[in-house]
C-alpha cells in the first residue's frame, strides 16, 4: 500500500501457492502467467504487486478503468495509492494490514480511485499473496480490479431514497423498522425508539427488542400475521399489538410492513415497515365498547353482551356435550325502593344486588343486568342440572339480607326462572321464551322463590298466546259481559253497593276467568278497551240502580295499572262521559292495586287527584298482600282499603288474622278510610268483621257474582 516494506505477517497463509516470484513483466507480455492473461480477459482489471520493492503492474484494463493510455501510469505502488480516495486511505490501509496480519482470510475493499479526467471511480478489489519467503514474509499479490461504480450509484440512489421515506414516514408520525431476516438486524427508526420513551442507544437494533415488549397475549396474532405474509398470503403485513414502554405502560401501536426482498428460494431476506401508535383509538374502541356491552351502573355485561356469550356457550357446550341454565332473575318490589328512598337509592340497590349475584356464582359464570332490576345469570360447564338448588337457594338468600343504603335499610327478594340447555331448549330465543315463562309462574306464585321451566308451562304459554289471538275479537263480538257481586253495610246489612266482576263467554271454552285473561289483556294492551266497556256498562248500570234500587247506589270496578300507563286513558273521559250521562262521581269507585302506586308516576297523581275532585272514590285492592304502605295511605287520597280474602279465608276469634284484620281496620280509620272485607264465606266470619269494626263485606255467604237482573232481586228479597 505503501512505499515502505509492508508489515510481515504474524501468520500468513499456511501453504504457498505455486506461483513463481514476481516476474516484473507486463501481463500481456508474460506469457509464463496465463493467468495473467486470462484475467484480464475477464473484464476485470488486475495487478501483481511486488512487495519488497514496491513494484506493481496494473493490466491494460486496470489503466483504461482510469481512462488512462497503456503505460501512461507508472508501474509503482505508490500509483495506486496516489489515486485512492483520501477518505478510503484509512480504511483501505486498515483492511490490508488485518490481511496480511491473518486477521481476514482474504484482502477485499470497495475504494474510490481518481480517474485521468479527475473524475472518481468506485472499484472492488480483492487480492491475494501469492509468493512468501522463507522466513515467511510476503513477497508478492496478486489482485483484480472490478468496476462497481454503477452499483454504488445504485445503492447510493437506494439508500437515498429508503433514506427520503423514512423520513416521510417518520414525518408523518410513524416510527420505522427495517429488519434484515437472514442477519437477523433490524434497524428502528428515532421515532419508533422514542415512541417507547427510549433514546436511541437504550435498544439494540435486534428484532429481540420489539417482540420481547409485545404483549404476550398479542403475540400468537402477530406471529401469524406475518407468517401469512412471509408465506405470500397477504399482500401487506398488518397487526395491531401491544407494546411495553420504557415506563411499564402498554400502547397500542398498528403495524403495517412488507417484504422487499427474497431469496431465489421465496425466502423473505428483508422486510420493512412501520409503527403508528394507535392508542387513542384503541382507548375510544374501548369506550364504546364498553358502553355498548356493559352495564354503566352496575359493570355487568348487558343484555347484548349476555347474547354474545351465551351464543358462544352454546357451541361450546354442543361441542364438549355440556349443559347450561340460564336464570332469569326479578327483583321482588324494586319500585318501592325507587319511590320511597329516591333513585339514587334505587342505583345503590342494583349495584349492591349485582355485586351480591356475582359473588354467589363462578368466575366463569356470567352475571349480566338486561336493564331496570332485570339480571341473567349464565351457568355454564353443568355436569349435571340437580346440583343447582344449593346455588339458587343461596341466590334467594343473598337477595333477601337487608340493604343497607346510606342511613336507610331496606329489603327486597328475588324471584328466579330457570331454563336448561339443550333440555328445554337449543336456541337463544326459545330458552329466553323459557326462562321468562318460569320467572312468570316464580313471581305468580308469591316471589321469592324460584321455578324451573317445565313443558306444561310451555302448554300453558301456549294457550296464553292463543287466548291473547281469540282476545282481540271479544269486545268486537260482544263476548264479555258484567257479573255483580253485593256489598254490605255490616253494621246494618243495608245493600247499596256492588263490585262489577267481568267474564268472557268464549266461543269454544265456556266461560273464562278474569283471572286467566286479565294478564293477557295486560300484556296485549287490550286492557285499555276492555276498562273502558267495563267503566261503560257500570255506568250505565249504575244509572238505573240508582233509581230502582237505591239513590246513593255505588258500582266498584276494578282497574289495571296498566290502565294507568296507556295515554289513552284519560281521567278527564271517565269524569266527561260521566258528566254527560248526568252521574255524580260518586257512583263508581275505581279498585286499584298498590302496584299503580308504587309504579306511580306524575299521571297517576293527576289522575287520583283528578277522580277525587269529580267524586269519584278510590278503594285499595288485595290490601295486606303486598306491600301494604301506610305512606302510600296517606300520599294517596285513598277511600277504602279492601282486606284480601287470604286474611278473611282462616278467620276465628283467636286467629293471627282477627288481630290482623283488627289493626287493618284501626289503621285506615285512624287515616279516614273505610274497609270492606273481601271472601266472607261464613256467619262468623262476618260476625268477627263486624266485631273488628269493619264497615263493608262481600262474600259467597252473602252472594255470589250475579247478573244484573238477579241483583235487584236479591236487594229486594233482603228487603
Ligand atoms: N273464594 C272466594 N272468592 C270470592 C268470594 N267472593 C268473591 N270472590 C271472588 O273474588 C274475586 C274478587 O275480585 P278481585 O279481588 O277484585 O279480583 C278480581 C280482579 O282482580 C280481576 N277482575 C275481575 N273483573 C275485572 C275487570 O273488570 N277489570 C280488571 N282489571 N280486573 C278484573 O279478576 C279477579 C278475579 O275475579 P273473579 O274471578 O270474579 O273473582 C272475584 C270474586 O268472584 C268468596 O266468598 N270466596
Amino acid at each position: 500500500m505503501t512505499d515502505d516494506p509492508p508489515p510481515s505477517p504474524s501468520t500468513g497463509p499456511s501453504a504457498p501457492l505455486p506461483v513463481r516470484a514476481w516476474s516484473g513483466a507486463l501481463f500481456e507480455e508474460d506469457a509464463d502467467n496465463l493467468w495473467k492473461l486470462a484475467l484480464e480477459g475477464s473484464g476485470a482489471g488486475a495487478w501483481d504487486w511486488n512487495l519488497v520493492t514496491g513494484e506493481q503492474i496494473h493490466s491494460r484494463r486496470w489503466q483504461e478503468m482510469l481512462g488512462y493510455e497503456v503505460g501512461e501510469i507508472p508501474h509503482t505502488n505508490q500509483a495506486f495509492v496516489s489515486r485512492l480516495h483520501p477518505d478510503d486511505l484509512a480504511r483501505v490501509t486498515q483492511t490490508f494490514t488485518a490481511y496480511l496480519a491473518g486477521k481476514a482470510e482474504d484482502y477485499t475493499a470497495d475504494l474510490r480511485l481518481r480517474c485521468k479526467d479527475g473524475s472518481w471511480i468506485w472499484v472492488h478489489t480483492r487480492g491475494m499473496v501469492v509468493n512468501y519467503a522463507e522466513d515467511g514474509k510476503p513477497l508478492r499479490m496478486i489482485g483484480t480490479h472490478v468496476d462497481i461504480t454503477q452499483r454504488k450509484l445504485a445503492e447510493a440512489t437506494l439508500h437515498e431514497s429508503e433514506e427520503r421515506w423514512k423520513l416521510a414516514l417518520e414525518s408523518a408520525g410513524d416510527g420505522v423498522w427495517d429488519w434484515h431476516i437472514q442477519s437477523g438486524k433490524e434497524f428502528l427508526s428515532k421515532r419508533l425508539i422514542e415512541m417507547y420513551g427510549f433514546t436511541e442507544d437504550e435498544l439494540r437494533s435486534h428484532p429481540d427488542e420489539l417482540d420481547n415488549r409485545t404483549h404476550p397475549d398479542d403475540l400468537a396474532q402477530l406471529a401469524q400475521d406475518r407468517q401469512a405474509h412471509f408465506d405470500g398470503l397477504t399482500p401487506t403485513y398488518t397487526n395491531e399489538h401491544r407494546v411495553r414502554c420504557k415506563d411499564g405502560s402498554w400502547k397500542w401501536v398498528l403495524t403495517r410492513g412488507m417484504v422487499i426482498s427474497r431469496d431465489a428460494a421465496g425466502h423473505p431476506l428483508r422486510m420493512i415497515g412501520t409503527h403508528t401508535d394507535i392508542t387513542a383509538r384503541k382507548n375510544a374502541e374501548a369506550l364504546v365498547r364498553q358502553h355498548a356491552y356493559f352495564d354503566p351502573l352496575t359493570g355487568l355485561p348487558n343484555r347484548r353482551m349476555l347474547r354474545d356469550r351465551l351464543e358462544q356457550e352454546i357451541k361450546r357446550s354442543r361441542r364438549d356435550n355440556l349443559q347450561l341454565a340460564i336464570l332469569f332473575i326479578d327483583l321482588d318490589h324494586f319500585k318501592a325502593v325507587n319511590d320511597t328512598l329516591g333513585h339514587d337509592n334505587g342505583d345503590l340497590l342494583l349495584a349492591e344486588a349485582a355485586q351480591r349475584l356475582r359473588q354467589c356464582v363462578r368466575e366463569s359464570d356470567t352475571v349480566a343486568r338486561m336493564g331496570g332490576d332485570e339480571f341473567t345469570i349464565l351457568i355454564t360447564e353443568l355436569t349435571h342440572t340437580g346440583g343447582l338448588e344449593p346455588l339458587l337457594e343461596k341466590l334467594l338468600q343473598s337477595m333477601a339480607q337487608v340493604f343497607q343504603l346510606g342511613t336507610e335499610q331496606m329489603f327486597v327478594s328475588a324471584s328466579i326462572g330457570i331454563t336448561l340447555y339443550p333440555l328445554d331448549g337449543t336456541e337463544v330465543e326459545t330458552l329466553y321464551k323459557n326462562a321468562d315463562q318460569a320467572l312468570y309462574v316464580a313471581k305468580g306464585a308469591g316471589r321469592n322463590r324460584y321455578s324451573f321451566f317445565t313443558p306444561a308451562l310451555q302448554e300453558a304459554a301456549l294457550t296464553r298466546a292463543r287466548l291473547a289471538t281469540d282476545l282481540r275479537f271479544a269486545l268486537g263480538a260482544q263476548q264479555f259481559h258484567l257479573l255483580y257481586q253485593p256489598i254490605v253495610e255490616l253494621a246494618t246489612g243495608a245493600v247499596y253497593k256492588a263490585e262489577a266482576l267481568i267474564r268472557w263467554q268464549h266461543p269454544e271454552r265456556g266461560v273464562v276467568s278474569p283471572a286467566a285473561f286479565i294478564p293477557i289483556a295486560e300484556t296485549s294492551g287490550l286492557i285499555v278497551e276492555i276498562g273502558d266497556w267495563v267503566f261503560a256498562q257500570a255506568a250505565r248500570q249504575v244509572q238505573q240502580w240508582r233509581q230502582s234500587v237505591h239513590p246513593q247506589f255505588q258500582i266498584s270496578i276494578n282497574s289495571s295499572p296498566v290502565q294507568f300507563q296507556h295515554a289513552r286513558t284519560q281521567s278527564e273521559t271517565w269524569v266527561q262521559r260521566l258528566q254527560t250521562q248526568g252521574l255524580p262521581g260518586e257512583c263508581l269507585t275505581v279498585e286499584i292495586t298498590e302496584g299503580v302506586l308504587l309504579d306511580s308516576n306524575a299521571g297517576v297523581t293527576a289522575k287520583l287527584l283528578e277522580w277525587r275532585d269529580a267524586g269519584i272514590q278510590v278503594a285499595l285492592d288485595d290490601f295486606g298482600t303486598g306491600y301494604s304502605s301506610l305512606s302510600y295511605l296517606q300520599k294517596f287520597d285513598i277511600d277504602f282499603i279492601k282486606i284480601d280474602q287470604s286474611f278473611v279465608r282462616d278467620l276465628h276469634a283467636q286467629s293471627t288474622n282477627f288481630t290482623l284484620c283488627k289493626a287493618m281496620v284501626a289503621m285506615a280509620h285512624a287515616l279516614g278510610l273505610q274497609v270492606v272485607a273481601e271472601g266472607v264465606e261464613t256467619a262468623e266470619q262476618r260476625d268477627l268483621l263486624l266485631q273488628a269494626g269493619c264497615d263493608y263485606a262481600q262474600g259467597y255467604w252473602f252472594a255470589r257474582p250475579m247478573p244484573a237482573e238477579a241483583l235487584v232481586d236479591w236487594v229486594a228479597a233482603r228487603a
